[in-house]
């Protein structure tokens, strides 16, 4: 079927009062973004829906982009006829051709945006409907509570739509609605996850990558930012902040007591994220943590770690149970990669057993024993900042010494 437009029909955007111009303006920038290779396709984002122009594109690959853009509660590919009943009841019958074979429900819903037009809604219903039924006098019927099939006709000025499909949106809000966060992004299955669900409430991110050379690859730095690529696909380009981290690990290996390891290591993690986001105008920091799921991950270790800031930790997978975690993982595409066999900073420097239930004072004396200023100054000066698009590759151009490792 060849298509004329996209309706996209709004989510919570027609609950934001106020806000829903500032919204809207932004889902049809998201979506420019999002189709900007289709260069016949032309966005009309209005009060009520917003609506895509294909002018002859394919509207199956525009489908499957705007399936992740957040912000947009469903979508309905349509056909655009001449205002006259015969050319409506035409193009009906080739879009029921399509979906009907065997026994099938339906009925017709119309709305009336031009009030000109000579026929009122009930009529359309009415006549449309009996054409149908004559068209398919052994298989339709018409079932106007539980239809398997409903035709939708819009009757506005420039012309007639029918609709027949309503196909799920990715739902939330548009990103860069809510401002903006910094997310520690490690190469695991949950951070990834977290940034997904960060996005989907319309925060635009900016990820924070500890690493530490020679104790971690290459491979390491270079999974994270490809998991950011597969990110990017929902909000379109994304900052990698790539964090040196190696001085901090090796100093506090050296002066800390190993049951505190970790936490004066995740202490002075948060420290820096939330340095980068007061330089860079974020307002929160994300990360990938789920209550009780590892020893860093008590209440009483984010008491101990979250000591060292103000700013909201937000923690979107905070609720969430691995496998839970890993559907998402998978349906975003991030599992695979996330599992990929490369040492993360922290797991060079994790000792067998870090305390699950640290002590805030205990943390806080065995951080003073460090130049935390100069750590941090040193760390922050050695940041290095990459812009990643939907899709970007890292991992393979380092094939043969991946190669090598499996
Ligand atoms: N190298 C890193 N760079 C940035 N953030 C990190 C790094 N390592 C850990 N984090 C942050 O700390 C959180 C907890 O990490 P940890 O390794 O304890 O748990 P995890 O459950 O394995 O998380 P993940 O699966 O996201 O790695 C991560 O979700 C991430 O937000």
């Amino acid at each position: 079927m060849k298509y004329d437009e996209i309706m996209v029909r709004y989510g919570e955007l027609s609950t934001k009062g106020h806000n829903k111009k500032s919204f809207i303006d932004r889902l049809g920038s998201n979506v420019r973004k999002a189709l900007h290779q289709y260069d016949q396709v032309k966005i009309h984002p209005n009060q009520d829906r917003l609506h895509v122009e294909l002018n002859g594109t394919d509207a199956e690959p525009v489908m499957e982009r705007l399936k992740q853009v957040f912000g947009i509660q469903n979508f309905s590919p349509s056909l655009r006829v001449e205002k006259d009943f015969d050319s409506v009841v035409e193009a009906a019958v080739a879009i029921f051709k399509e979906q009907v074979q065997g026994p099938t429900t339906f009925k017709v819903e119309t709305k009336r945006a031009d009030h000109k037009f000579p026929m009122g809604t009930f009529e359309m219903n009415k006549q449309l409907g009996g054409a149908l039924l004559k068209a398919f006098p052994t298989d339709l019927s018409v079932d106007v509570h539980h239809p398997d099939i409903t035709l939708r006709v819009e009757i506005r000025l420039n012309g007639i739509y029918l609709t027949s499909a309503k196909i799920l949106g990715a739902g939330g809000l548009p990103v860069g609605t809510a401002g903006k966060g910094m997310m520690m992004l490690s190469g695991g299955i949950d951070s990834p996850v977290a940034a997904y669900l960060a996005l989907k409430r319309g925060v635009s991110l900016e990820m924070v990558h500890f690493y530490s050379p020679p104790y971690t690859s290459e491979q390491a730095l270079a999974k994270a930012k490809e998991l950011t690529g597969k990110l990017a696909k929902y909000s379109g380009s994304i900052k990698f902040i790539q964090v040196p981290f190696t001085e901090i690990q090796e100093t506090v290996k050296e002066k800390v007591p190993e049951g505190y390891l970790m936490t004066v290591q995740r202490r002075l993690m948060l420290r820096l994220a939330c340095a980068l986001a007061q330089k860079r105008a974020g307002l929160a920091v994300f990360n990938g943590e789920s209550l009780g799921q590892v020893a860093s991950q008590t209440m009483e270790s984010m008491l101990a770690i979250e000591d060292v800031t103000t700013m909201p930790v937000l923690r979107p997978v905070l609720s969430y149970d691995k496998n839970e975690i890993i559907k998402i993982a998978e349906d975003i595409d991030t599992y695979d990669l996330s599992i990929l066999p490369y040492e993360d900073c922290c797991t060079v420097f994790t000792p067998p057993s870090p305390k699950t239930k640290p002590n805030l004072k205990r943390a806080r004396s065995y951080e003073a024993r460090l130049d935390v200023e100069g750590l941090m100054q040193r760390a922050l000066d050695g940041i290095e900042i990459t812009e990643i698009h939907a899709g970007d590759e890292f991992l393979n151009q380092n094939q043969d010494v991946f190669a090598e490792l499996l």
